[in-house]
């Protein structure tokens, strides 16, 4: 090929990488309509993957007058994205005898959908961050970058998301499963491949929401005795009663419960650097010596590429920093090493047992 055809060529593509990257927010909001539709439960109806079309889904799940095609055209998209898998049948058709018609099941991305297994559905998740509260800051990213003082939620919503949902039971509610949704399948991923709970008898859970955690490390490590699920006392309210957890609601900005270890899982990513010391320095006083804080968080990798990994950790970053906090980040397995020294922590190990969360070890 000549050089100026080989140039052409490449100006094709980059058009039609901007062409998917202007339109990818079908791809999410597509999503968000398959989890409101239920689609996902109606195809796995018994337990059975069967390929469905449409109008076979829709009859399971929409009131008279929904539109199949337009339903199959969400289908076709997410299939793209390897949501569903689509299943190309000839069947007879009124028009000339025969004709294709699509079928869809879904792909193991499609099944962390179904919201009938308990505890194990991302559908939770996906309506978490989708909710209007949130969609109201989106368009407001480049003010994280023109004014990082105020994080794009706050813009949008004129209050911090914590004190928001605090304020909607339905978003708190909401969150709650979420959280237990995306907890569940890390923490057996985690509980069996890192085992620094030997030993621990009375372990706080800071930010621990339904206590899903507590449950789970409890119910593997007969040793741990008593569980401290803490969190904002709005939140520990709505969080259920589970045999050997206490709940306690407070502030991890001003104290922490005492504990031989302790837990916490996605908090230290929504936090600025110094919020994150202050934390840190109240787990450290609420530790003995040799105890440990073992957080579990996104961690970046040093280079970037476009794995599913690499994505899904940049992408929540922009996330993070648009919902939580403008200065609140997913950070390097070293920048967690260095908040760690920084308030004293004296040995530091990164366990790597899931794809998203990393297992970070700070020992006092
Ligand atoms: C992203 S959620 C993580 C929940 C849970 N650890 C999990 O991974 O499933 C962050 C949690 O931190 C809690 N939180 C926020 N601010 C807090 C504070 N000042 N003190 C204690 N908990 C707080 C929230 O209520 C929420 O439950």
């Amino acid at each position: 090929m000549a050089l100026n055809e080989e140039s052409a060529e490449k100006r094709k593509s980059a058009r039609l990488v901007i062409f998917e990257l202007a339109n990818m927010i079908s791809v999410p909001m597509s999503l968000n309509a398959i989890v409101r539709l239920k689609v996902a439960d109606a195809i796995w109806q018994g337990g059975s993957n069967a390929p469905l079309s449409a109008s076979q889904i829709l009859q399971r799940i929409a009131s008279t007058g929904s539109d199949p095609e337009n339903l199959q055209r969400i289908l076709r998209m997410l299939t793209s994205y390897g949501v569903f898998e689509e299943h190309l049948t000839i069947e007879s058709s009124p028009l000339d005898g025969s004709a294709s018609a699509r079928k869809y099941s879904l792909t193991e991305v499609g099944k962390t959908l179904v919201t009938d297994t308990e505890g194990l559905s991302y559908a939770p998740y996906v309506l978490q961050h989708h909710q209007d509260a949130l969609m109201k800051a989106w368009p407001l990213v480049h003010e994280a970058v023109l004014d990082p003082t105020t994080e794009p939620f706050v813009k949008a919503n004129g209050e911090p998301a914590y004190d928001y949902y605090g304020k909607q039971p339905e978003m708190n509610e909401l969150m709650l499963k979420a959280m237990s949704g995306v907890s569940v399948p890390f923490m057996e991923a985690m509980l069996d491949g890192y085992d620094g709970f030997k030993g621990v008898e009375r372990l706080v859970d800071v930010g621990g929401s339904a206590g899903d955690c507590l449950r789970m490390i409890l119910k593997k490590h007969p040793g741990v005795r008593q569980g401290i699920n803490f969190d904002l006392p709005e939140v520990v309210a709505k969080a259920p009663i589970i045999p050997g957890v206490t709940n306690v609601g407070g502030d991890m900005f001003k104290s922490i419960p005492d504990g031989d270890a302790i837990f916490m899982k996605w908090i230290l990513t929504t936090w600025t650097d110094n919020e994150c010391k202050l934390i840190m320095e109240n787990c450290y006083k609420a530790l003995p010596v040799g105890g440990k804080l073992i957080a579990c968080e996104p961690v970046l990798p040093k280079d970037s590429d476009d794995s599913h990994r690499t994505r899904a950790l940049l992408e929540g970053d922009i996330f993070v920093m648009t919902i939580y906090r403008a200065k609140g980040k997913h950070r390097t397995e070293e920048e967690f090493k260095q908040l760690g020294q920084s308030v004293g922590f004296s040995h530091f190990r990164a366990f790597y047992v899931d794809y998203f969360y990393t297992v970070l070890e700070f020992q006092k």
